[in-house]
């Protein structure tokens, strides 16, 4: 199976956890965009919900589908929310923010009453850490917010990389809200709370990609079938 059909098949499973009339986050990502496509599918046969994205992407992807979109101001807490991620452990704790819509992403999970992560297997680590660690920044004072970061007490100092627009371009990568992102190389995170707890602490730092205690359950996609990881069907959300 292509790594895109696993997609759509943790995309598809997710869909058997929407209700009728169900307020329900949408994720960024190529993964999420499959339950995006799915549940617009659904929704072209008269299906209801009201959805609310988490970046101007799938934004523009669901309305093209022909899905109801509201805002977090309309809608402050949600039904359920389906994402992909870039990383996630046995514990549920995720690494995100590969698209750069981290701080919507944990905005839009955390209004939600449940989260759901859909993605392949190679998404499914023992220990988080070898994707780099996107962190949202202001752009103000960004020399001093990568110094603190790389003045952290953990193993592998890491000031962070901007992320850049294209490779060529020159131009740094900006965020839905303006801000910039710094993809941290800090080696394996054996204990993602604490840094979870020390970067909040870098007042230049948005948000950071650690979704550590927000996913309820992840829907893995691998060639030998799905791996759900989390609560059971019956009392989810
Ligand atoms: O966090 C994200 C965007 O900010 C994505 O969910 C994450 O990067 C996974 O993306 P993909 O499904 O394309 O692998």
């Amino acid at each position: 199976m292509s790594q895109d059909a696993l997609k759509v098949a943790a995309a598809e499973q997710a869909l058997e956890y929407i209700e009728e009339g169900m307020r329900v986050g949408l994720g960024t990502g190529s993964t999420a965009a499959k339950f995006v496509e799915a549940l617009g599918r659904k929704v072209a046969q008269g299906f209801k919900v009201t959805c609310v994205a988490t970046s101007e992407v799938t934004q523009a992807q669901a309305l093209a589908l022909g899905i109801q979109m509201s805002t977090l101001d309309d809608q402050p807490y949600l039904d359920i929310t389906v994402d992909g991620a870039d990383e996630i452990d046995g514990a549920l704790r995720l690494i995100k923010g590969g698209g750069g819509a981290l701080l919507r992403e944990k905005i839009v999970a955390t209004a939600s009453g449940g989260m759901i992560v859909i993605a392949d297997a190679s998404k499914q680590v023992e220990t988080l850490g070898a994707f780099p660690l996107p962190l949202e920044v202001v752009p103000f004072g960004l020399a001093a917010t990568r110094n603190m970061i790389s003045a952290l007490a953990i193993d592998v100092g890491c000031e962070g990389d901007i992320r850049m627009r294209t490779l060529s371009d020159g131009a740094p990568f900006r965020t839905d809200s303006g801000n910039l992102i710094l993809d941290c190389h800090f080696g394996r995170i054996p204990a993602p709370e604490e840094l979870d707890e020390a970067l909040k602490l870098v007042p230049g730092v948005v948000e950071n990609g650690l979704f550590i205690g927000i996913a309820d359950l992840a829907i893995i996609a691998g060639s030998d079938g799905l791996t759900v990881i989390g609560a059971e069907e019956s009392d989810f959300p």
